[in-house]
């Protein structure tokens, strides 16, 4: 396995790019470590496929260079990456027994009988799909054909790397959860280095122990989930992680402090930077009702299961407050208290306040 680098990496689909805004990817540096499982988070065009295709060459990026173990594999096809890739639709060989799809990658690369014997059990085993092995794929269901699909990826032990591209899409609902799980469980056990590419923020925190969220062609914040959660680096990490995402609301920034709706509230620090679009960001998870507070009107009360979603007007601003116990009625006239240590400054989007010393 290796530790892959990007560089300087930039691209564009257009001829001549004029601009920032010609860019599927801007400006992408980042350093994965061996062994590590990293996901790519982001919307739908954000630049993950784009990303994935230049990591496995098969788009050679306009700008920049990317090191395999700081060996320079920008020019090198895809073939000679040696990098096993899991795709959102299973691609197996349905004429094959499950046992002969496992061992073909393997057997690819002239693997002897006795090696690939013991592999294709222990992948089979971690995979649960021991019962499975001399059943011809075409007789699969999807789930279980994607299942094989996964051990094709896992089953060699010197690849570089290993690359999902949300590989739960045609996975059942109910069973997404399993194999979630599973997925975290395998890295730990193969200790490979993994990239999972994803738009759903729930198999990329699972997965992930550093998550890259990516938005319009740019990583906006590499951490772990603990951290995306806790200090969102931008207002866009803080909205598509969460649910309900971060309240972003409009900020006065005064020499007496920060007000929102002419009150003043308590941030984490200091404010930094100058200028800009100024917006506070405070979790549903760090809003409570309290007996002073900012004055709002409840709009709407989501019962949610373990907790309830509370939706108050603050004047013209919906703020949203995750409350356990009792819940109060819709239109009625509460305080709401946001958390200090919680509760932060951005400007255009990029956060603007250090934590207290
Ligand atoms: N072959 C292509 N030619 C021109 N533009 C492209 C091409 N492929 C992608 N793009 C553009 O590049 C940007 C990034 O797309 P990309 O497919 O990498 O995003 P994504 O995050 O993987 O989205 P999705 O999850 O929908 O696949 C988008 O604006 C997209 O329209």
């Amino acid at each position: 396995m290796a530790k892959i680098t990007l560089s300087n990496l930039r691209h564009s689909y257009m001829p001549n790019p004029s601009g920032p805004q010609d860019y599927a990817l801007k400006e992408i540096d980042l350093d994965w470590q061996d062994g590590g499982a990293y996901a790519l988070l982001g919307p739908s065009g954000c630049g993950k496929s784009t990303l994935l295709n230049i990591i496995s060459g098969l788009l050679v990026p306009s700008e920049g260079r990317i090191l395999f173990d700081d060996r320079d594999v920008t020019d090198l096809p895809p073939d000679q990456r040696n990098i096993a890739q899991v795709f959102q639709f299973p691609v197996i060989y349905d004429t094959m027994t499950v046992r002969d799809n496992l061992a073909f990658p393997l057997r690819n690369r002239g693997v002897d009988e006795a090696r690939i014997a013991a592999r294709v059990a222990e992948i089979a085993q971690m995979l649960e799909v021991e019962e499975m092995l001399d059943i011809r794929a075409s007789h699969l269901l999807p789930d279980n054909k994607q299942k094989i699909s996964m051990g094709r990826g896992l089953v060699r032990d010197d690849v570089n790397v290993v690359m999902f591209d949300e590989p739960l899409t045609v996975i059942d609902p109910h069973l997404k959860w399993k194999l979630r799980s599973k997925l975290k469980e395998l890295h730990q056990r193969v200790r490979a280095t993994m990239i999972y590419v994803t738009h759903d923020q729930t198999e990329a925190l699972t997965f992930a122990d550093q998550v890259v969220v990516m938005q319009d062609g740019e990583v906006v914040q590499i951490g772990t989930p603990v951290e995306l959660f806790e200090r969102p680096q931008h207002t866009f990490v803080g909205h598509f992680i969460g649910s309900p995402g971060m309240n972003v609301l409009p900020a006065e920034v005064t020499d007496g402090g920060v007000r929102f709706q002419g009150r003043q509230v308590a941030l984490e620090g200091a404010v930094t930077g100058q200028g800009g679009t100024t917006q506070i960001g405070v979790r549903p998870e760090f809003v409570s009702l309290a007996d002073a507070g900012l004055p709002a009107r409840v709009r709407n009360v989501s019962d949610v299961g373990r907790h309830a979603v509370v939706e108050a007007m603050v004047g013209d601003t919906p703020v949203k407050a995750i409350v356990e116990g009792a819940l109060p009625e819709q239109g009625a006239e509460v305080h709401l208290a946001f958390r200090p240590s919680h509760t932060r400054l951005y400007r255009d989007g990029w956060l603007s306040t250090e934590v207290a010393q």
